[in-house]
C-alpha cells in the first residue's frame, strides 16, 4: 500500500513535516533546497500551500509610490525575531519542531487591506497575540543516523534561523548561535553540534519540557487526545477550564509519572524502570530484532499463550470468576517457559515479542493507574516514543487502566506523543511565541513532502489522460417557463470517469483485545506515522466566527464518516481524480512539468485517501469537509494554482453575458414572484439543473420575513457566503444581493480566500461585480460606495479613514480554501464583517449541506443547497438527487 511504502519517494519527506529523512537535501520548501522548486514559475505565483491568510496587517502601512502597482507594504508588527528549531535528542530518536514563517503577496495585501479600512480593522495599537504567521514543522531522525539530521538542518539552514532570517541574507555568518535542546543527547552530542553546525545547544530540563509540551498540545489542537480500546480511537474534547491536575506518564526507555497541576506547575510522583528499553533491550536478546520496530512488529504476529500462565493453565480451562479474572487473563508473565524443558530457540520470536509488549504495557497501566489513584486523578495521558501510536500497545495500556480503575480512571494518548519534549524545547525561547495561540488560530495540514522538486515519481503512470472517454453528466430539464435565460446558458459539462486504481485495504481494527488480530505486515507505528502528525499552520488572523450560536457545540459536518461512509466518499473522489489532474495539468498549461506535478498530485492523494482508509482517524477527528480540503490542499502542496482558472472564467463570461436578459425579466415581476424567482434561480444556478423537489422548503417563512415583515423591518446587513463561479454566483447569488440591496440591506459578499474546485473566489468576484454592475444601476451604486469598483481595477481607495464606514456592497474572504466552510475558523475580516449582521446566506452543497446544515446561527440564517448527491439526499432527507434545500432559521423561533 503506498501510504505504508517508505521507499515511495511521495512519502519522502524532508521539506514540511512528516517524518522522512530518507529525503534529506532534496525536498524542501522552493527555497532552501535550493532545488527545482525555485525555477519553477507557477511556484512563484503561488502562496504555498496555505489556505489561510497568514500575515499581521495591524499597523499596516503603504511605502513609497502610491501610483505603484504594486507598492512595499510595510508590516510594523510582522516580527521577524522568531525562534525556529528545538530539539529532543533521545537515546532512540532525534526529534526536531522548527518553525518556518509564510510570507504572503503583496497583490492579495492590498484587496486585504482596503477591506480592512473598510471594515475598520487597522484602528487600535498593536495585536493582543505575537505574530506567528507561520508553521510548525515536526520531524524525527533516528540517533543513530545523527548524521542525517545535521544534513538536514544544515540545508534548510535551520539552525541559522531559516533561509529567511537577516543573518542568512546578508551571507553573514552567525558565531554565536544558542538552539535549545533536551534530552540526554543534549549534552552527550554538544561538542558534534559545535564542530559541525557551529551552534550552542542550550539544555532545557526534560520534565520541564514535557510537561509544557503537553500543555501547550492539550490547550492549542483540537483533536489532540483520544482514547484507544479495543482497536478504536475516539478524540476526546479537552475543557480548558477543566484540564488541570492529570497525570502524565512518559514512556521512553524508563517511564516517568508527573502529575500536572497547571502551566510550569508539576512534580514527577514516580516512574519505573521498565520501559520502553527494557521491551526493546529484552526483546533485542530474545529474538535477535534489529529495530525496535521490527520487534513491534514481529508481536502483531504473536500469541502469547504459549508463553505467559494464564488464569485459565492454573484452572483447568476455567475462570476465577470469583476474583473476577477470565481464563484468558495473564497469571504470569512469562510463566510458561519455567515447566518446559524448552529452549529460547524452541518458542517464536513473534510469541516472545507479544508476551514482553503485554506485561511491559500492563505493568505501566497498573503502576499509573496506582498513581492517578494515590492523587485522586481521572485522566492519565500517556506519550513517549514507546506507544509511537501502536494499536496493540495503547489498548494494553488502557485495558490495563479501565481494569484496575474499574472504569473510574481514562487512559488517552496523544497524537504528537514523540514530540512533547521538543515542543518544550521550542517553548523554552523567550520568544516563542506559542503562549497566546488558540485553538482556532492553528490549522493542521499533512503535506506529502512534493516529491516533484528534485525526486522522481515512482508507481504506475495515470496513463494518457487524453484518451479517457468523456460523458456529458448534466442534464438539462423544463423550466417551469419563466426563467428563460437559462436556455441561453446551456453548456455542457463534461466528466471523466475512469477510476484510480487505489485498493481497498482492509479494516485494521484490533477487534478485541486478548489477541492482535493479525493484519499482514504492516505496522501502524513509527514507521508509518509520517502521515499522522501534519505541519502545524499559525495563523493568528484566524477568528470564531462571532455569531455561531455555540461555538463550543458546533461541528462543521453534518454526517459521521465512520468505515463504510469513507469507503463511499473514497469511490467518489478516486472516481473523479484523473478528471481533477486533467484541468490541473491544463490550468498550468499541460507542460511536462504539470503532467508531472499532476502524477505526482494523484499518487499523493491516493495515498492520503488509502491511509485513511485504512485508519479513518489517522489524521484526527476527520469529516467529509477535512476530506474535501484535503483534496485543495494536496493540489496547492503541487503547486496547480487554480484547476478550475479557465473553466470558471468562461462560465462567467457566459453568465455575465445573460445577466441583463435575467435582470430585465426579474424586473418584470412582482415582488412575491420575483424573490420565488431569485431563490428558485439560486437553487438552479448552484447545480445547473432543475425540475427538482423541495425536501426542506421554508420558503413562505422566509418570504413572509422579506416582504411582509420587511416595511417595518428591512434587515440591516446580510453575509451571502457565496459559491461557485459562472450561473452560480453571476445569475444566482448577485441577482438575489441586488434585491436585498434594492431593500436597503448592505450585502457582504463572502467568498474563499484560496479557490476550491470552481468556487468562486474573494480575488475574483470584485471584477465579476464590476462587470455585472455595468447593467444594473442598483449595483453600480452600491459596488462604487463601497469601493468594489476601484478595487476591481487594482486600485485602493486611500483616502478612505480608518473608522468603520457603513458600505452598501462590499467583498470579504471566509479564510478557507475549501468547498465547505468550518465557522470555528473565519478570516477576522469575515469576522468584523458579521458583528452588524442581521442575515447569514448560506449557499451550495459543500457550505450549506455537507456543513453547517445543523448549525445554529445567532441571526437570522437561509441555507440554500441542491443536492448533488443521491446517497446524501436518501441518507438525509429521504430524497433524491438533485432535491433542493431552503432552510430558514429565525432566531426568534429558535
Ligand atoms: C464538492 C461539492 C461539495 C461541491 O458542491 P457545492 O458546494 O459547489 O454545491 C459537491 O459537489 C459534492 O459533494 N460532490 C460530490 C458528489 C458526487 O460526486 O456525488
Ligand atoms: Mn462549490
Amino acid at each position: 500500500m503506498a501510504a505504508n511504502n517508505n521507499s515511495d519517494p511521495i512519502l519522502d519527506e524532508g521539506g514540511e513535516g512528516g517524518v522522512k529523512h530518507e529525503a534529506v537535501g532534496e525536498a524542501g520548501e522552493g527555497k532552501g533546497g535550493g532545488g527545482a522548486a525555485a525555477t519553477q514559475a507557477p511556484a512563484a505565483m503561488l502562496p504555498r500551500s496555505g489556505s489561510r491568510p497568514q500575515l499581521d496587517l495591524s499597523g499596516a502601512a503603504i511605502h513609497g509610490n502610491l501610483e505603484d502597482r504594486n507598492p512595499t507594504i510595510l508590516l510594523p508588527n510582522q516580527s521577524d525575531d522568531i525562534s525556529h528549531l528545538a530539539l529532543d535528542i533521545g537515546g532512540s530518536l532525534i526529534k526536531l519542531v522548527y518553525f518556518s514563517r509564510h510570507a504572503e503577496h503583496s497583490s492579495e495585501d492590498k484587496r486585504k487591506l482596503s477591506t480592512k479600512r473598510r471594515l475598520g480593522m487597522l484602528n487600535g495599537g498593536r495585536r493582543s497575540y505575537p505574530v506567528l504567521g507561520g508553521r510548525l514543522h515536526f520531524v524525527k531522525f533516528e540517533t543513530g543516523k545523527l548524521n542525517e539530521c545535521l544534513d538536514f538542518i544544515s540545508s534548510k539552514q535551520l539552525h541559522r534561523g531559516g533561509v529567511d532570517s537577516p543573518s542568512w541574507r546578508s551571507g553573514a555568518q552567525p558565531d554565536n548561535i544558542v538552539i535549545k535542546a533536551t534530552g540526554g543527547g543534549a549534552f552527550k552530542y554538544a561538542d558534534l553540534f559545535k564542530e559541525r553546525l557551529g551552534v550552542s545547544l542550550e539544555k532545557e530540563d526534560e520534565m520541564d519540557c514535557l510537561v509544557a509540551g503537553a500543555n501547550f498540545l492539550l490547550k492549542s489542537i483540537r483533536h489532540e487526545a483520544f482514547t484507544h480500546m479495543d482497536g478504536q480511537k475516539e478524540y476526546v474534547q479537552i475543557d480548558q477550564n477543566d484540564l488541570f491536575p492529570f497525570l502524565l506518564v512518559n514512556v521512553g526507555s524508563g517511564v516517568s509519572i508527573i502529575k500536572v497541576d497547571g502551566h510550569g506547575k508539576f512534580q514527577r510522583v514516580s516512574g519505573t524502570n521498565v520501559g520502553g528499553g527494557t521491551y526493546w533491550g529484552l526483546g533485542r536478546l530474545m529474538t535477535k530484532c534489529k529495530s525496535f520496530d521490527e520487534l513491534l512488529e514481529l508481536s502483531q504476529r504473536g500469541d502469547n499463550s504459549t508463553i505467559d500462565m494464564l488464569v485459565g493453565d492454573i484452572y483447568g480451562g476455567l475462570d476465577y470468576s470469583k476474583i473476577g479474572l477470565s481464563a484468558s487473563t495473564i497469571a504470569s508473565s512469562f510463566g510458561k517457559t519455567i515447566s518446559d524443558d524448552k529452549e529460547l530457540s524452541d518458542y517464536r520470536p513473534e510469541d516472545i515479542s507479544l508476551s514482553l509488549l503485554r506485561m511491559i504495557s500492563y505493568n505501566i497501566g497498573q503502576i499509573s493507574y496506582l498513581n492517578a489513584l494515590r492523587y485522586g486523578l481521572k485522566r492519565i495521558f500517556f506519550g513517549g516514543f514507546f506507544i509511537r501510536g501502536h494499536a496493540y500497545t495503547m489498548d494494553t495500556i488502557s485495558f490495563a487502566v479501565n481494569f484496575w480503575s474499574k472504569g473510574e480512571a481514562k487512559a488517552m494518548f496523544l497524537r504528537h506523543e514523540g514530540f512533547l519534549g521538543a515542543l518544550g524545547a521550542f517553548m523554552s525561547y523567550e520568544k516563542h511565541g506559542l503562549d497566546d495561540l488558540r485553538i482556532h488560530h492553528l490549522v493542521e495540514r499533512f503535506p506529502m513532502g512534493a516529491p516533484y522538486v528534485g525526486g522522481k515519481i515512482h508507481g504506475p503512470p495515470l496513463g494518457d489522460l487524453n484518451e479517457k472517454a468523456s460523458t456529458s453528466t448534466l442534464d438539462h430539464g423544463n423550466l417551469n417557463g419563466f426563467i428563460s435565460w437559462m436556455e441561453k446558458f446551456v453548456q455542457k459539462g463534461t466528466q471523466i470517469t475512469a477510476p484510480v486504481p487505489v485498493g481497498f485495504p482492509v479494516t485494521t481494527g484490533m477487534g478485541g483485545f486478548e489477541r492482535p488480530t493479525a493484519k499482514g505486515d504492516i505496522l501502524r507505528s513509527d514507521a508509518s506515522a509520517a502521515l499522522n502528525v501534519g505541519v502545524l499552520h499559525l495563523v493568528p488572523t484566524l477568528d470564531v466566527f462571532p455569531l455561531l450560536e455555540d461555538p463550543k457545540m458546533y461541528e462543521p459536518n453534518t454526517i459521521d464518516l465512520d468505515l463504510n461512509e469513507y469507503k463511499y466518499w473514497f469511490k467518489i473522489l478516486s472516481d473523479h481524480l484523473p478528471d481533477l489532474v486533467d484541468k490541473a495539468v491544463a490550468s498550468e498549461g499541460g507542460t511536462d512539468d504539470a503532467k508531472r506535478r499532476g502524477d505526482a498530485f494523484a499518487h499523493a492523494f491516493s495515498a492520503h485517501l488509502a491511509r485513511l482508509m485504512e485508519e479513518p482517524a489517522a489524521y484526527g477527528k476527520f469529516g467529509l469537509a477535512n476530506l474535501l480540503e484535503l483534496r485543495e490542499e494536496c493540489l496547492r502542496e503541487f503547486q496547480f494554482v487554480d484547476a478550475y482558472v479557465s473553466i470558471k472564467q468562461r462560465e462567467n463570461e457566459a453568465s455575465l453575458a445573460v445577466l441583463p436578459d435575467l435582470l430585465m425579466e426579474l424586473d418584470s415581476m412582482n415582488e412575491e414572484a420575483r424573490l420565488l424567482a431569485l431563490i428558485e434561480g439560486v437553487l438552479a444556478a448552484n447545480i445547473f439543473d432543475w425540475g427538482s423537489r423541495a425536501c426542506i422548503d421554508d420558503f413562505d417563512m422566509f418570504k413572509k420575513r422579506m416582504l411582509a415583515d420587511k416595511k417595518g423591518q428591512p434587515y440591516k446587513r446580510a453575509l451571502l457566503f457565496v459559491d461557485n463561479s459562472g450561473a452560480d454566483v453571476v445569475l444566482g447569488m448577485i441577482p438575489l444581493a441586488r434585491e436585498l440591496l434594492r431593500n436597503g440591506t448592505e450585502v457582504v459578499l463572502v467568498a474563499n480566500s484560496l479557490p476550491a474546485l470552481n468556487d468562486v473566489t474573494a480575488n475574483e468576484l470584485p471584477g465579476i461585480v464590476a462587470e455585472a454592475a455595468k447593467h444594473c444601476g442598483i449595483l453600480r451604486k452600491a459596488a462604487e460606495a463601497g469601493g468594489l469598483i476601484f478595487d476591481a481595477m487594482a486600485g485602493i481607495q486611500d483616502d478612505l479613514k480608518d473608522e468603520p464606514v457603513s458600505v452598501p456592497l462590499m467583498v470579504v474572504e471566509n479564510g478557507c480554501g475549501s468547498p465547505c466552510i468550518d465557522f470555528r475558523q473565519v478570516s477576522s475580516e469575515l469576522a468584523a464583517a458579521a458583528k452588524d449582521a442581521d442575515l447569514l446566506i448560506l449557499e451550495g452543497m459543500g457550505r450549506s449541506l455537507h456543513t453547517n446544515l445543523n448549525a445554529r446561527f445567532k441571526c437570522d440564517t437561509l441555507k440554500l443547497a441542491m443536492v448533488k448527491n443521491q446517497r446524501l439526499a436518501e441518507k438525509l432527507f429521504n430524497g433524491n438527487i438533485y432535491d433542493c434545500i431552503c432552510k430558514f432559521e429565525p432566531v426568534h423561533l429558535t
